[in-house]
């Protein structure tokens, strides 16, 4: 992890991506703010963000890629495109000035949803990785792991209309979660799998422990 100046007292350097990922309804969303409040009450410069998203045009593809039906390698280009502009404008500059970033999720949900869920070809999404973010990958990401039938219990109590990816079936969003378990497997020092089906009293203990042994590392 890097330093983090105004907790630590240390020389400031270049800032933290966190990232959170899992399946629809898993749940991240309602943890992210205790994350980002957390931060904050320790002194550090967060900017917290989403993807697909987190810029204006960012946003305009997240309308396009949530609600048009379009065909699957244009639908991974898009969140690629999405993400570049959102690197650019964004999570580049944020992490130069030694801010830290947090983020609902990033490439992973690439690897998960487009490959996993989709079907993309590997070498493809290797492809874009690679041109988009060659050499970057967040420094701490926290997957939300929920068994798809619960997930989508969630999802459907929240009562509102869901989009293209969130009327997907059962095997669907078993795939995707293989896919991230799947990439878990490959990173386990960056992604720290996160039992979600739990109180969610009990996750936000855990993550605040595991975000403070990164503060402190
Ligand atoms: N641990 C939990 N136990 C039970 N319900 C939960 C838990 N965490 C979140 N929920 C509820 O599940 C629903 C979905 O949660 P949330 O929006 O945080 O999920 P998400 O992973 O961000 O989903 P999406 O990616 O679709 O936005 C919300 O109604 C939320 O209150
Ligand atoms: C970044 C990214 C996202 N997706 C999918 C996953 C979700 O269904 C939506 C985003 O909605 P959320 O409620 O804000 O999580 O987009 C994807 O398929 N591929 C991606 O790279």
């Amino acid at each position: 992890m890097p330093t983090h100046g105004a907790a630590a007292g240390k020389t400031r350097s270049r800032g933290c991506f966190i990232t959170f990922e899992g399946i629809d309804g898993a749940g991240k969303s309602s943890q992210i703010a205790a994350v980002v409040a957390l931060l904050r009450a320790r002194g550090i410069d967060v900017d917290q963000s989403r993807e697909p998203g987190g810029t204006p045009l960012g946003e305009r593809l997240r309308e396009l890629l949530l609600h048009e039906p379009m065909h699957l390698e244009t639908e991974a280009m898009l969140m690629f495109a999405a993400r570049r502009e959102h690197l650019a404008a964004r999570i580049e500059p944020a992490l130069a000035a030694g801010r830290w970033v947090v983020c609902d999720r990033f490439s992973d949900a690439t690897f998960a949803y487009q490959v996993g869920g989709r079907g993309l070809a590997r070498e493809k999404f290797e492809a874009l990785e690679a041109w988009v973010h060659p050499g970057l990958q967040p420094d701490l990401t926290l997957l939300f792991d929920l068994p798809p039938d619960i997930a989508a219990g969630r999802v459907a109590s929240t009562g509102v209309d869901p989009d293209r990816f969130e009327r997907e079936q059962r095997d669907f969003f078993e795939r995707v979660r293989g896919a991230y378990l799947e990439r878990a497997r490959q990173a386990p020092q960056r992604i720290r799998v996160i039992d979600a089906n739990r109180p969610p009293e009990v996750i936000r203990t855990e993550i605040e422990r595991i975000v403070a042994e990164a503060l402190s590392a």
